[in-house]
């Protein structure tokens, strides 16, 4: 094994609950490997908690709840961050990279915010800013974004960012296991955030999605730009209805570049439940996995695979960002900044090109199947398939859309609400993906 000079990175590591937990076991169980791929010792100077007297397993001289000290430290050059949320975690990173330190953060609720603020501070220091955590956890796509796929032209990225939510649409869908009970489940696991509203109302996907529409577009876009739904409303009569056709639910991520008829471009980002045929990649990615599609014009299609959430994954994507800025410390080099130069608008959810999936309880008399198609037509809204299937005195009826704004479709499905023949709209959902 290579020694190192005696040269020396020294880390501030901020939270240690299920990620930094094990970005400390790491960073002492592989202290020499690490040494010799970056070129330099990487120490930890300090490691700041809410409560450092509920960490008995820490060296106590590193343990501090002083967060603003550790940051400033003349001792520190780099601070990882694994707390969360924004504030004061905002301030916290902005004095540290003022400051001159390097910053490492699994924060996507953060990033999806502020990373503008944050890459002009890393800037004026001339520092990095590195987050391959904050999105998929141990799945390298960050980096492919910012460095790999940079001489090409992303069109779309589409994906299962979330595992509580993929967790438990799977469960949901392979054991018929209750909601409350497998959202308790990924919570033991520590896949869910420490409010888990966050990840079932779709706010962790959303923050993701921000973060990749940004990457892949070169424009800012932030967590309210993105239009947002959970997966609290999904019932067990959408996924009995996806079943029939031979599709499941998942929530899923999908930032596209959209071309408009005079050549004019935007960038939409939405996350919302989507049915996809069973035979459709992202169906079998099951528990807390999570998986990535990304298209670009010379690279075609490529798909990203992982643990997208959990202690040791998401500390590996921290530690690889941690080596990196090892590396560029040792070169006096620097990572990838910020790439904003494209700056598109962002596309509202309303304007944006969706196919719905549509299953009503109607009447079984002549005349229904034209009312409907009326709706649908009345609205622009053209039919991709129909499937009719009787009961007694009531139908079933799917009906399955080709592309229309979204909001056209939303229109239209207000308007069947309302006929005298739909009994019940059983199920709503967007859809991606051909039937076989
Ligand atoms: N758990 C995962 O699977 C996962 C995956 C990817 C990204 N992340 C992100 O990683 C970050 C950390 O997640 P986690 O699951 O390890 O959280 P956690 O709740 O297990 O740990 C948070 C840590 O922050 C510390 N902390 C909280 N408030 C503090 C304060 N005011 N001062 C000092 N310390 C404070 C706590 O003491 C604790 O050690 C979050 O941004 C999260 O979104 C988590
Ligand atoms: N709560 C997140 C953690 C990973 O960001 C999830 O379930 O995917
Ligand atoms: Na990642």
């Amino acid at each position: 094994m290579s020694t190192v000079d005696g040269r020396v990175i020294r880390v501030a590591l901020l939270g240690c609950g299920t990620v930094g937990g094990e970005v400390v076991r790491l960073l002492t169980e592989q202290a020499e490997e690490l040494a010799a791929r970056a070129g330099t010792r990487v120490e930890l100077a300090g490691i700041a908690v809410r409560r450092p007297d509920k960490h008995p397993e820490l060296p106590p001289e590193l343990v501090t709840s002083d967060v603003t000290k550790l940051v400033t430290s003349p001792d520190v050059d780099v601070v990882v961050e694994l707390v969360g949320g924004i504030e004061p975690v905002r301030e916290w990173l902005l004095d540290a990279l003022k400051a001159g330190k390097s910053v490492v953060t699994a924060n996507k609720a953060l990033m999806a915010e502020h990373s503008a603020e944050l890459f002009e501070a890393a800037d004026a220091s001339g520092v990095d800013l590195y987050f391959e955590a904050a999105v998929a956890g141990a799945i390298p796509l960050l980096r492919p974004l910012r460095e790999s796929l940079a001489g090409d032209r992303i069109t779309r990225v589409m994906g299962i960012v979330n595992g509580t939510t993929n967790f438990i649409l799977s469960a949901m869908d392979s054991t018929g296991a209750g909601y409350a009970e497998t959202l308790e489940e990924a919570s033991r696991l520590g896949y869910a955030e420490a409010d888990p509203t966050a990840d079932v109302d779709g706010y962790d996907a959303a923050s993701k999605a921000a973060i990749l529409a940004s990457l892949a577009f070169h424009t800012r876009v932030t967590a309210s730009d993105v239009h947002r739904e959970g997966i609290a409303d999904v019932t067990a009569s959408d996924l009995a209805a996806a079943k029939v056709l031979g599709r499941t639910v998942k929530l899923l991520a999908i930032c596209e570049r959209v071309t408009a008829d005079d050549g004019t471009e935007s960038v939409a980002a939405r996350v919302h439940p989507v049915m996809i045929p069973r035979g459709h990649q992202l169906a079998g990615v099951g528990g807390a996995y999570n998986a990535v599609y990304v298209e670009a014009d010379a690279a075609g299609e490529l798909m990203f695979y992982g643990q997208g959430a959990g202690g040791a994954p998401t500390a590996s994507a921290v530690l690889g960002d941690l080596v990196a800025v090892a590396r560029n410390r040792v070169v006096g080099g620097r990572g990838p900044r910020e790439s904003a130069h494209a700056a598109l608008p962002v596309r509202p959810m309303g304007q944006t090109p969706t196919r719905y999936h549509v299953s009503l309880d109607v009447a079984d008399r002549a005349g229904v199947l034209a009312q409907v198609a009326q709706a649908f037509a009345g609205h622009g809204v053209s039919i991709a398939a129909v499937r009719q299937r009787d009961a007694n005195d009531t139908a079933s009826l799917v009906v399955v859309t080709h592309l229309a704004p979204d909001a056209a479709l939303r229109s239209t499905v207000d308007d069947i609400a309302g006929l005298d023949v739909v009994n019940q709209v059983v199920s709503v959902m967007r859809v991606e993906g051909e039937d076989q």
